[in-house]
């Protein structure tokens, strides 16, 4: 039987006294293509930045492709992963945020095959062919030599889906990827999601605003609330016939406001 990819198992985090995931669980499975929903400071992006080892934990499992991602002392106090570890655990895993990052003194093209190149070694004629096919992929394959400073905000997010790509993870993690854009380009980023979720096998997971979009992509969708998952299942049911008063009082609100579901 398939393993899951991802394993969360009563994780807990918290900044000081502020508890942000309480006793967590969840599985992923490959190739799955979730969406983490819910009012904002429920903890989504902190399971992103935990899974990325941009964070430690504080009580808890995670397990990544069959390996723990941090190991914890027998007293139970957080221990950071040492740096090997972390290396070797953060090649499974790639992530693109909300501000794209990019370096603004290298071309696109260099942008991307930048980490192929200096950190798994690559040759460059190879990682250069790779990023081609990506910007293809992205729409962007007359943009290879152009400077960040010349794209707008939805090509530069393009371009860091593509940076991301290129090191061929088997997860991707995307955190509010269009929050920073101008309405107008958001649906071009959203396309070459859509387009990444048909066409691969990749574990993707999406934290994100944009309920449409979160319909539109997902297997399943998890509602969050205050560091737990409150209600789970796939978009036609979360977002049609919520059961939980909290998710159906938030979907009102979002509905409310104008935004689509
Ligand atoms: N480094 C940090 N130090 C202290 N508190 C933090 C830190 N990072 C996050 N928090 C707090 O943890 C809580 C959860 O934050 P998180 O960003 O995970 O929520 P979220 O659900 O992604 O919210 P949003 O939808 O607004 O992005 C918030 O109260 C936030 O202020």
């Amino acid at each position: 039987m398939t393993q899951p990819i991802i394993r969360i198992d009563r994780l807990e985090k918290s900044f000081g006294s502020l508890k942000v995931l309480d006793g967590l669980s969840f599985d992923v499975m490959p190739g799955e293509k979730l969406a983490l929903i819910g009012p904002s400071g429920s903890g989504k992006t902190t399971i992103l930045r935990i899974l990325m080892t941009l964070e430690t934990i504080t009580g808890g499992h995670v397990e990544v492709c069959g390996e723990q991602l941090f190991h914890m002392r027998r007293n139970g106090a957080e221990r950071p992963a040492d740096e090997a570890h972390l290396h070797h655990m953060r090649r499974h895993i790639g992530m693109v945020f909300q501000h794209f990052n990019l370096f603004p003194h290298k071309c696109v093209l260099d942008n991307i095959t930048l980490a192929p190149i200096l950190t798994k070694g690559e040759p460059r004629a190879a990682a250069e062919r790779r990023a081609m096919d990506l910007l293809e992929m992205v729409g962007l394959a007359d943009k290879a030599r152009a400077m960040p400073s010349q794209l707008s905000g939805g090509q530069k997010q393009r371009v860091a889906i593509a940076r991301a790509l290129a090191l061929q993870p088997r997860i991707m993690l995307f955190d509010e990827i269009t929050s920073a854009l101008d309405p107008e380009l958001v649906e071009e980023v959203l396309l070459v999601m859509k387009r990444l979720a048909a066409e691969t096998d990749m574990t993707m997971l999406l934290v994100t605003h944009e309920m449409g979009f979160a319909h539109e992509f997902a297997d399943r969708v998890l509602f969050f609330d205050r560091g737990r998952i409150v209600e789970q299942g796939p978009p036609d049911q979360i977002f049609t016939r919520p059961t939980h008063e909290r998710t159906q009082s938030f979907l009102r609100k979002i509905i409310a406001a104008g935004h689509r579901v």
